[in-house]
């Protein structure tokens, strides 16, 4: 059985939507904190939306999605969030502003029993830990993307996060959310993420030398070793923001060739094309 009823995500962006959106199904009361209003409302647009295509096709009744709606709230105030038993952190993949945010989080969580999770794809946890006094309830809680389509969340403790936080959290993620997880150690990438983000710079890669167009190596990859989609597809759906912040973190903690980010992914995203989310990456979705 799981103790946590009150949920907290920060940033309702790509990931957050998702993980605000699956604890809501579960039942579960949800608050999301976004940067400002606008940003807060594009959060709600992006569950609600979900919640509603979901109730079209069938995958949920039109009860369970209103249900789902109802135990949603957004703000832009974290100490909204000073009665919640577990905390995802699901904002920009950047080490300083992880580590403020858990500071702040340290501040204004009351429970000493709350779990404070990070959806890092790559960040130490270490790092977001010692940004608290209670490095023992801190540990990383890896969701996929599409949250609500994939089953797997990688449990990170750091070193002194405590065995009882692994296990509630692997609780309440396999009994309230129906996820399936692994455990990694406390390295960048840990196991999802230190396979794909390689393959998917070498796509990039490729595409980048000319050797091949986006489309065949794609197909290549679909077609060849039944992916459901090529690494250029999959590194849009993922954010090509998200994907080079991912490979600088694992470049800078193992120093090899293989985690460094192609110098085309730095033009992308210096020229906006993010991906999916901003209509625009290796493909135009616009
Ligand atoms: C980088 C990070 O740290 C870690 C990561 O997250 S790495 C990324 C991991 N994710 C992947 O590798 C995703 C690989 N791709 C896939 O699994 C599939 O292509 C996909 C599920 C994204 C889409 O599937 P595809 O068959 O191409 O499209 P589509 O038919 O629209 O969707 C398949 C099902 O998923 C559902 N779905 C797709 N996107 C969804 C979303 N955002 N929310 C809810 N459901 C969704 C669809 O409704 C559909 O359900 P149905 O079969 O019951 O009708
Ligand atoms: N995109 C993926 O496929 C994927 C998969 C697994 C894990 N992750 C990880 O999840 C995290 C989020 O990634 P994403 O793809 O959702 O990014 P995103 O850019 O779609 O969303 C980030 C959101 O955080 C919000 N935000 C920024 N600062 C904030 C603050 N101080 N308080 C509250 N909200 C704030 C932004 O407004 C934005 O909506 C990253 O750590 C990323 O590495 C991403």
């Amino acid at each position: 059985m799981t103790d946590i009823q009150r949920v907290g995500v920060i940033g309702g962006g790509l990931m957050g939507a998702g993980i605000a959106e699956v604890n809501a199904r579960a039942g579960l009361d949800v608050i999301v904190s976004e940067v400002s209003d606008d940003a807060a409302d594009a959060a709600r647009d992006r569950i609600h939306g979900s919640l509603d295509r979901g109730a079209k096709k069938g995958k949920l009744s039109e009860d369970d999605r209103d249900a789902a709606k109802a135990h949603l709230r957004f703000t832009t105030a974290l100490d909204d969030l000073a009665d919640r038993d577990l905390v995802v952190e699901a904002v920009a993949e950047n080490a300083e502003l992880k580590a403020s945010i858990f500071g702040e989080l340290d501040r204004v969580v009351q429970s000493r029993q709350a779990i404070l999770a990070s959806n890092t794809s790559s960040i130490p946890i270490a790092k977001l830990a010692a940004a608290t006094d209670r490095p023992q309830q801190v540990l990383g809680v890896h969701f996929f993307n599409p949250v609500p389509v994939m089953k797997l969340v990688e449990l990170v403790p750091s070193l002194v996060t405590s065995e009882e936080t692994v296990t509630r959290a692997r609780t309440f993620a396999a009994e309230k959310l129906g996820k399936e997880t692994i455990r990694a150690q406390d390295r960048a990438g840990f196991v999802v993420n230190a396979l794909l983000v390689p393959y998917l710079l070498s796509g990039v890669r490729m595409y980048e030398s000319g050797f091949a167009s986006a489309e065949d190596i794609d197909q290549g990859m679909v077609l060849g070793c039944a992916h459901p989609m090529g690494p250029l597809t999959l590194a849009d759906l993922v954010g090509l923001d998200t994907l080079k912040s991912i490979a600088d973190s694992m470049y800078d903690e193992y120093k090899e060739p293989l985690y460094a980010a192609p110098p085309l992914l730095q033009r992308m995203v210096d020229a906006g094309l993010m991906g999916k989310k901003s209509g625009h990456g290796f493909y135009d979705y616009r």
